[in-house]
């Protein structure tokens, strides 16, 4: 456990593996923390340095108040990996954590080798979407979200599971001020241009049963980026690192050996 003091912000980061190899950084989605990759990790061969932090207002980094914009987002990691000395790496983002890579990408390519964009698009959901959702959260608290994001995150196989009270209790245990200002960094993203001119190999992953980012999105947004493929994880909802974590890594795996990583 690593906290990095940024100046106007401190954000938790956490490394494993080697520290002198080949880098993976992960970033989290919306009501999440670093936390959702740990079956990841757990599969991966040691010989990576595999980098994972906490977004602004996630986890155990600082939660400044709201509003956030997608720009401070990718500032916050951008300035995260420069700290660390930092290059070249793959970037595996998840959702909002992949909006976080194309931003990144476009603006810092020196940082990004490659993107993985799970579970992710250019835009996601409309401005009124976001909206209604900070609403809702200003009047009945994260709690009473909680059953909708769980349907939307996973499929009935894993909310049959004890399993579903931990992530449960993540997002309601969330910051509530950083929860709404990452829903108004997300209303104010939509990176379609800027992705459109973006040529890197990149690997797309979607979740057949995705409730949040429908495959068809993805794939969508896999369009965009020259260098990009496709794949669909079956059986498995909004966050199949923590619900499909063998066929998630298994294919991270190929990726990474694909592009000499
Ligand atoms: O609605 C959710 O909880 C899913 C989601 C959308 C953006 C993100 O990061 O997570």
């Amino acid at each position: 456990m690593h906290m990095a003091d940024l100046g106007d912000i401190g954000l938790h980061w956490r490394e494993d593996g080697n520290p002198h190899g080949a880098p993976i950084v992960f970033a989290n989605s919306l009501g999440t923390d670093l936390r959702i990759w740990d079956k990841v990790v757990a599969r991966l061969p040691g010989q990576y340095r595999i980098l994972r932090y906490d977004m602004r207002g996630h986890g155990l980094s600082d939660c400044p108040p709201p509003p956030y914009s997608m720009g401070a987002l990718v500032r916050d990691v951008e300035r995260l990996l420069d700290q660390l000395e930092v290059r070249d790496a793959v970037f595996v983002g998840l959702s909002v954590g992949g909006m976080v890579a194309q931003g990144l990408a476009v603006k810092r390519l020196d940082l990004v080798r490659a993107m993985v964009l799970s579970n992710t698009a250019a835009k996601i959901g409309t401005k009124e979407t976001w909206e209604d959702r900070v609403a809702a959260v200003k009047s009945g608290g994260l709690e009473s979200l909680a059953d909708g994001i769980m349907e939307k995150w996973f499929t009935a196989e894993l909310r049959a599971t004890p399993e579903l009270r931990l992530w449960r209790n993540m997002v309601t245990r969330s910051p509530e001020q950083g929860y709404i200002g990452t829903c108004q960094a997300i209303a104010g993203t939509d990176f379609y241009t800027p992705t459109s001119g973006l040529t890197l190999p990149t690997l797309a992953i979607a979740g057949s049963e995705d409730g949040s980012t429908p495959p068809d999105l993805v794939r969508e947004t896999a369009g965009l980026v020259r260098g990009s493929e496709f794949h669909l994880i079956r059986r498995s909802g909004h966050i199949p690192c923590v619900e499909r974590p063998d066929d998630y890594t298994e294919r991270l795996m190929e990726f990474l050996t694909a592009i000499g990583h």
